[in-house]
C-alpha cells in the first residue's frame, strides 16, 4: 500500500498538541487531555498484554489505535471503562485518568464510568426491544419516565447518530429488524443516549458493507464534535480518513503515537512505516 493513498481527508486537529516529545508521547495541556495514560501494565495471568504504556488522550478528537493482531489495542481500549474487570485472570498496574481522575481508583462508582465511556463492539449489540426501547433503556435505568423527555432524547439520540429519517416511522419495531449498519448507528444512538465524555469503538464497521462502513466513518466525523473517540480499527484507510492521532502498538507495547497526517507520511520508527505500508503485519 502506498502511504500517498491513505492521506486524511479530515484537516489536522490544531491547536491541541502543546509539545511533541522525541520519545513518542503527545504531551497535551489539562484542557485538552480527556485520558491520561501512566504506567500502564496489564497481565492476562502471567502473560503481560500491556508494556508500560503512557499516553494522553486529546478531548474531542477522534485517535485509532492500529497494530497487528494481538498487540493489545482492544485490551487497551477495555481499560478505559474497565471491560477488562470482568476478566477473572487480568490484573492492571497504573493509572488512567478520566478528566483528571484515576478511574482505577477502589473509589470508583464503575457503572457511572461506564455511564461517562461508552463503548461500541465489533459486532452491533441492539438488545431484543423496540428501537425506541433501546435507546430509552439507559435513561430508565436512571429513573427517568417522563415520556414526553424519553421522546425527544430518541429523536435527538438518533439524529446524532444518523439514523433518524430511515426509522422514524417505525420507532416502536423491533430493532433486530434492522441492517447490520443501521443497527451500529443505532447503539452509537444507544450510547450517546446516556450523553458520555467517551465513545470508544472498537473495530465497529468490520462487520458492515462498505456503504454503512462509509455512513459511520461520516459519522465518527461529526460525533467527534461532541465526544471524545478512540477507535480500534485494523483497517489503515479508515484510521487515515476518521482520526486526528494515531498511535501504533506492537506486543504489548506503544511504539509511536503522533499525527495522524505525520504518521502515515513521516513515520518515525521503522515499524511502524514497515506496517502502515503493508510490508508486515
Ligand atoms: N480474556 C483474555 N484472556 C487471556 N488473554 C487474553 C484475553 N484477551 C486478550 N488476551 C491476549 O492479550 C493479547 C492482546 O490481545 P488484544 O485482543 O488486546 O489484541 P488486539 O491488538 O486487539 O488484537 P486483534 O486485532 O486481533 O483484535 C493477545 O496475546 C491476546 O491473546
Amino acid at each position: 500500500m502506498n502511504s500517498e493513498q491513505i492521506l486524511p481527508s479530515n484537516p489536522l486537529s490544531g491547536g491541541v498538541v502543546q509539545d511533541m516529545d522525541p520519545n513518542k508521547k503527545i504531551s497535551l495541556d489539562q484542557e485538552h487531555c480527556c485520558l491520561e495514560v501512566k504506567d500502564l501494565n496489564l497481565f492476562y495471568g502471567s502473560t503481560q498484554a500491556l508494556k508500560s504504556i503512557n499516553m494522553e488522550i486529546p478531548v474531542k478528537r477522534a485517535t485509532a489505535f492500529i497494530g497487528p493482531s494481538g498487540c493489545g489495542k482492544s485490551t487497551l481500549l477495555r481499560c478505559f471503562n474497565r471491560l477488562n474487570d470482568m476478566i477473572d485472570i487480568c490484573r492492571v498496574q497504573g493509572e488512567i485518568k478520566l478528566d483528571g481522575e484515576n478511574i482505577y481508583d477502589p473509589k470508583v462508582d464503575v457503572a457511572e464510568l461506564r455511564r461517562k465511556v461508552g463503548m461500541v463492539f465489533q459486532k452491533p449489540n441492539p438488545f431484543p426491544k423496540s428501537i425506541f426501547d433501546n435507546i430509552a433503556f439507559g435513561l430508565r435505568l436512571k429513573g427517568i419516565r417522563n415520556k414526553k423527555h424519553l421522546s425527544e432524547v430518541v429523536e435527538k439520540s438518533l439524529k446524532g447518530a444518523a439514523l433518524w429519517d430511515e426509522v422514524k416511522d417505525r420507532l416502536h419495531e423491533s430493532a433486530l429488524g434492522l441492517s447490520g449498519g443501521q443497527q451500529q448507528r443505532l447503539v452509537i444512538a444507544r450510547a450517546i443516549a446516556i450523553e458520555p465524555n467517551v465513545i470508544l469503538l472498537d473495530e465497529p464497521c468490520s462487520a458492515l458493507d462498505p456503504i454503512s462502513t462509509s455512513k459511520i466513518e461520516e459519522l465518527i466525523y461529526y460525533l467527534k464534535e461532541s465526544y471524545t473517540i478512540v477507535i480500534v480499527t485494523h483497517n489503515m484507510q479508515q484510521a487515515a480518513r476518521v482520526s486526528d492521532f494515531t498511535a501504533y502498538m506492537y506486543l504489548g507495547e506503544l511504539i509511536e503515537y503522533r499525527d495522524t497526517i505525520t504518521m502515515f507520511t513521516n513515520p518515525r520508527e521503522k515499524t511502524t512505516e514497515e506496517y502502515i505500508t503493508g510490508r508486515f503485519g
